[in-house]
């Protein structure tokens, strides 16, 4: 699709411009060049803009497609992003943080790790067939996340009780699989009919 693939080509423009503005060390009278240029490109770009309760025309809720996810969409100017794949039950992500994401130097920021976590047991969680939104995610950090390193994560789902889905997932190098530098366990909780009415209806109203 056309128009998927153009906002996949702006929003890798955009991860390279965040990335080179976080480590530019350019003269001042350079940012605010830049600055003024790219409030011009913002303005245009604003002409057309969906608010709070549509989804972007691009997307398919429910075929899982989300151009603007901030963990593994395309589109967004936030996400590294992490790109997933089930084998056999399990979640497998892949990704590389920019200096963008750090936290101590050299390391990535943990609440970026948490949010991989969250996005790849969610993941899993969604692969197994019960659906759910977290309510709990405890994360465990035992060696920093190295910055401009191939990533790999993990996740599985662990145990379904009705609504409730426990799933764990690690982060780990690519280099170095065995070697976990931060573990997760999330509970996930499928929603009743008038929770996603509450939460949800006026996007899925748009949607119909
Ligand atoms: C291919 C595409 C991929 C797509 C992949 C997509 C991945 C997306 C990953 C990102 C996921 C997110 O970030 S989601 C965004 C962050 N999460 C949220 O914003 C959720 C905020 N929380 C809520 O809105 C609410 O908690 C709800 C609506 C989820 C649930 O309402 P509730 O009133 O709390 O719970 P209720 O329905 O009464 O209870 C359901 C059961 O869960 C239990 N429960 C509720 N909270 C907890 C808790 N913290 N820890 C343990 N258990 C809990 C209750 O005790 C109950 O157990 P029992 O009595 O039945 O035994």
């Amino acid at each position: 699709m056309k128009r998927r693939e153009a906002i996949t080509e702006l929003g890798d423009a955009l991860r390279t411009l965040a990335e080179h503005a976080t480590t530019t060390e350019m003269p001042a009278g350079d940012l605010l060049r830049a600055a003024a240029e790219l409030r011009e490109i913002a303005a245009r770009l604003g002409e057309r803009s969906r608010g709070r309760s549509t989804l972007p025309s691009a997307d398919d809720l429910l075929g899982g497609v989300r151009m603007y996810n901030p963990v593994t969409g395309g589109g967004s100017a936030l996400a590294p992003p992490l790109r997933i794949e089930v084998v056999a039950g399990v979640a497998i992500g892949r990704c590389t943080l920019g200096l963008a994401f750090e936290g101590p130097p050299r390391f990535a920021h943990g609440g970026v790790s948490a949010m991989l976590l969250d996005q790849i047991l969610g993941h899993a969680v969604v692969a197994s067939g019960n659906p759910g939104m977290t309510v709990r995610l405890d994360t465990v950090y035992r060696a920093p996340v190295p910055l401009l390193t191939p990533l790999r994560l993990t996740a599985e789902v662990r145990h379904v009780d009705g609504r409730r889905v426990t799933a764990t997932g690690t982060i780990a190098t690519e280099a170095e699989p065995g070697t976990t530098l931060v573990s997760a366990s999330g509970t996930f909780v499928g929603l009743r009919a008038d929770q996603t009415r509450r939460l949800f209806g006026p996007v899925l109203q748009t949607e119909a």
